[in-house]
C-alpha cells in the first residue's frame, strides 16, 4: 500500500517536564511553527499542563494527549486519573504502555490491555507503546516480544476501535540514550507489527494503521526514519521539548 494513504503523526511526549509557565511558552512558540504541517501533530503533556495545552491549542492543528490513564472510571485509586476525566476535559489522545511505565511503575501487558480498553471506551485515541529491551534484541526475540505486547494490548479491541489506535514502536535501548535504531531496524519491526495486526484484523485494517517509531528521534535523523515505508511518524521525547527541534521533525514527516 502507498504509505501516503496513511496518516503520519508526530507526537511529542513531554514526560515529567515543563511547569505551566514553561508549557505555555513552548506551546506559544510551537503553534505558528507547525501551523502548516502536512502530518498530524500531537503533544502529550503532564496532567498539570493539560488544561493549559487545551486552552492554548484550541482551533489549531495541534492535538493534546495525556501520558497515561487508569482503567477504572472512578474510585479509591489515590494518585490516578481516569480516561473519562481526560475525555471530559477535551483531551483526545493518551499514551499507554510506555516503556518507562513498564520499567518503573509495574506496567504489564495485562494492565496495558485494561488501560487501552478504558481509553477507547472513553472515546480517546490511544498511542500504544511496544518495544524490546536490549537483552531481548540480543537474544533475537524482538519480534516475539513486540508481537506479544501488541496482541495482548489489542485483546478485545474491535476493528472499528482500531481506527483510534496508533502504535508506537519504541526499542527501549534507544529511548533517551542517543542510540537510534537504524532506519532499517525501525522499519523492519514496524513492518512486523503491521503483519501482526493484519493477522488479527485483516490487511486493509493493517494498511491503514499509523505505526510510529520512537527512540532518540531528532531533527537530524527524522527524515530518514519517517521516509521508511512502514514508519508513519514518531513519538518524540527529548526533542519535543524544544520548538525548533520538534518542528524540524514535523517538517520531515510532512514531505
Ligand atoms: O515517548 C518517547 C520516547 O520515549 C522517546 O524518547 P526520546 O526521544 O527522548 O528518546
Amino acid at each position: 500500500m502507498n504509505k501516503n494513504l496513511r496518516k503520519a503523526v508526530i507526537a511529542g511526549n513531554w514526560k515529567m517536564n515543563k511547569t505551566r509557565p514553561e508549557a505555555k511558552a513552548l506551546i506559544e512558540e510551537l503553534k505558528p511553527m507547525v501551523a502548516d504541517a502536512g502530518c498530524g501533530v500531537v503533544i502529550c503533556v503532564p496532567y498539570t499542563n493539560l488544561e493549559t495545552a487545551l486552552a492554548l491549542t484550541e482551533g489549531t492543528n495541534i492535538g493534546v494527549g495525556a501520558e497515561n490513564c487508569h482503567w477504572e472510571k472512578s474510585g479509591a485509586f489515590t494518585g490516578e486519573i481516569s480516561a473519562d476525566m481526560l475525555a471530559e476535559m477535551g483531551v483526545k489522545y493518551v499514551v499507554i504502555g510506555h516503556s518507562e511505565r513498564r520499567q518503573y511503575f509495574g506496567e504489564t501487558d495485562e494492565t496495558v490491555q485494561k488501560r487501552v480498553r478504558a481509553a477507547l471506551d472513553a472515546g480517546l485515541t490511544v498511542i500504544l507503546c511496544v518495544g524490546e529491551l536490549l537483552a531481548q534484541r540480543e537474544q533475537g526475540i524482538t519480534e516475539e516480544i513486540v508481537g506479544l505486547q501488541t496482541k495482548v494490548a489489542l485483546g478485545g479491541v474491535s476493528a472499528e476501535e482500531l481506527k483510534r489506535v496508533i502504535i508506537a514502536y519504541e526499542p527501549v535501548w534507544a529511548i533517551g540514550t542517543g542510540k537510534t535504531a537504524t532506519a532499517g531496524q525501525a522499519n523492519e519491526v514496524c513492518r512486523y507489527i503491521r503483519a501482526v495486526v493484519a493477522g488479527l484484523y485483516g490487511q486493509m485494517a493493517a494498511d491503514g494503521l499509523t505505526i510510529q517509531y520512537g527512540g532518540s528521534m531528532n531533527a537530524k535523523n527524522a527524515a530518514e526514519l519517517v521516509a521508511q515505508p512502514d514508519v508513519d511518524g514518531g513519538l518524540i521525547g527529548g526533542a519535543s521539548l524544544k520548538a525548533p527541534d520538534f518542528t524540524a521533525i514535523v517538517e520531515a514527516a510532512s514531505k
